[in-house]
């Protein structure tokens, strides 16, 4: 840019004239800071005040904010929330656009590229953010690059926009990256997994993109329980400020128990794309010592839900502690150290947690497991109900409570013991309405007969009544309002 004095005055390049009097004065400014003593230095700059004040009134008044791309060694979070927020705010008119889209994202990005600016206005301030990047001079440095941000306003507005402006741009990421975000299955089963996008990715967890398909009103349950257990999760994120106070861990436990088939694990991952929360499958049967145990769980993240799934094997956790009596309780993985976590560990393995047990066998469990007020919720999945059968019918063939076999299935269906995964299957064998209803009906005479021939031989002895409905147990739970049974 040729210097100030050099320059012709045209109207169209009047603005850089301006820019590069500006620059000149500031070099001005520097020099005499560094040339002159404390008396004349005040009075030079008063000055220069003057002579801006008169001829360059709104530069006087703007004020710039930097914001680098790293702190040390860590990410600045601003600059992060700054990348996501600018994306809502670049205008596509713009000569140049900057797009990324990384295999696991859905839709591409809009990116500010070197240089370009984008304008904001917030509560009436006109805000510019600036991309600027600035090359390293020695070949050998190559890639390592500055990069940093310049957000430019008028300073009276200086308060508005470090208080109330950073902050909103934060929230604002935060919201846009919620609403991107993919929910992830965690696993330390599978390793060679591509782990692009699994946070630290430490403690040996591997993570994969979760698609399990299934929401809550896909789910065959008891409509009421379905209720429940949506309005406690809601609950649970709602109160975060609540734990705080009472100075509890931010957590929430639910035992899931019931036949196999019966939705256990499609309940969880309807929890987690309702919630978005990703999922940590925790294998207890590969784990050797509570140390292991508090190790990888420290590597999980906020936001998630960690699944032991089949915590029948606790019992042999407590046969191993019994084998092990006398050794150090962080050498042998025990039943009581999990519940240790469980109860007070939860502090420093980070905030918004879920932990979820889930069984086949509620009467098989550990004691300590269902002592009251160690896991709030016990939820039980049970056989298919009518209600349950209009859910499956209207996800799988797309039919209304008015099909002419539906009755018949109804009435079958409160005579026998059938999982909802049962039902699910026969759904699926054709894709003509009448045929697969049928396939249900001869599946239901069948499981009829097979119960009336069992009954005939057990005539003489007590019969126990089957349990129909899905239940839910509010166990010990720490809120008030939501004990009750339904
Ligand atoms: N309540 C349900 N609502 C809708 N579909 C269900 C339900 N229960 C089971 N299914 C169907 O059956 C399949 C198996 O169910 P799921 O794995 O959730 O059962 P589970 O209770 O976890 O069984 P297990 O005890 O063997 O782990 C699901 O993928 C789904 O297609
Ligand atoms: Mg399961």
């Amino acid at each position: 840019m040729p210097s100030f004095w050099e320059m012709e005055f045209t109207s169209t390049n009047i603005f850089s004239a301006y820019a590069s009097l500006a620059a000149s004065m500031m070099l001005f400014r520097s020099l005499v800071n560094d040339i002159f003593p404390e008396p004349v230095r005040s009075f030079f700059h008063s000055m220069f005040e003057q002579f801006v004040k008169k001829f360059f009134p709104k530069s006087l008044g703007q004020m710039t904010i930097m914001v680098d791309e790293e702190v040390g060694f860590l990410t600045n979070e601003i600059y992060d929330a700054a990348e996501v927020y600018l994306r809502t705010k670049i205008n596509l008119n713009s000569d140049r656009l900057k797009v990324n889209k990384t295999r696991k994202q859905q839709n591409i990005n809009l990116r500010m590229a070197k240089d370009q600016e984008v304008i904001d206005i917030f509560k009436g301030i006109r805000l510019k953010w600036e991309l600027v990047v600035i090359e390293p001079k020695r070949e050998q440095d190559r890639g390592s690059e500055k990069t940093y941000f310049e957000i430019t306003f008028e300073k009276r507005h200086r308060e508005t926009v470090m208080n109330e402006y950073l902050p909103f741009v934060l929230t604002k990421a935060k919201e846009i990256k919620d609403s991107e975000k993919t929910v992830k299955i965690y696993t330390r089963a599978c390793y060679g997994m591509d782990d692009e996008d699994c946070g630290r990715g430490g403690g040996d967890w591997g993570c994969i993109n979760f698609d399990h398909p299934v929401t809550f009103d896909k789910l065959a349950m008891d409509p009421n329980l379905k209720q429940a257990v949506i309005d406690d999760l809601d609950r649970f994120l709602r109160r975060k400020d609540y734990y705080r106070k009472v100075g509890k861990a931010w957590k929430r436990g639910y035992l899931l128990y019931g036949p196999p088939g019966t939705g256990k694990s499609s309940l969880i991952a309807a929890m987690a794309n309702y919630l978005k929360f990703d999922v940590y499958d925790l294998e207890l049967t590969s784990l050797y010592s509570n140390q292991e145990l508090r190790r990888i769980l420290l590597y999980t993240t906020s936001r998630s839900i960690i699944v032991i799934e089949d915590i029948d094997c606790s019992s042999q956790m407590h046969d191993r502690e019994m084998e092990h009596s006398g050794s150090s309780d962080n050498t042998k993985l025990t039943l009581s150290g999990l519940l240790n976590f469980i109860d007070g560990l939860w502090s420093i393995c980070g905030d918004e947690r879920i932990i979820i047990f889930t069984t086949n066998h509620k009467d098989r469990l550990d004691p300590a497991l269902l002592r009251p007020g160690r896991m709030d919720m016990h939820i039980h999945m049970g056989y298919c109900t009518p209600a349950g059968f209009d859910v499956l019918a209207l996800n799988y063939l797309g039919i209304h409570d008015h099909h002419r076999l539906l009755p018949e299935i109804k009435r079958l269906i409160g005579e026998v013991e059938i999982t909802p995964a049962e039902i699910a299957e026969h759904l699926l064998r054709s894709d003509d309405v009448d045929l697969a209803l049928e396939g249900v009906i001869d599946l239901l005479k069948q499981k009829k007969e097979e119960k009336n021939e069992k009954n005939k031989e057990t005539s003489d002895e007590k019969h126990e009544t089957p349990e129909k409905q899905s239940d839910v147990k509010e166990n010990g739970s720490d809120e008030v309002e939501s004990k009750k049974d339904i």
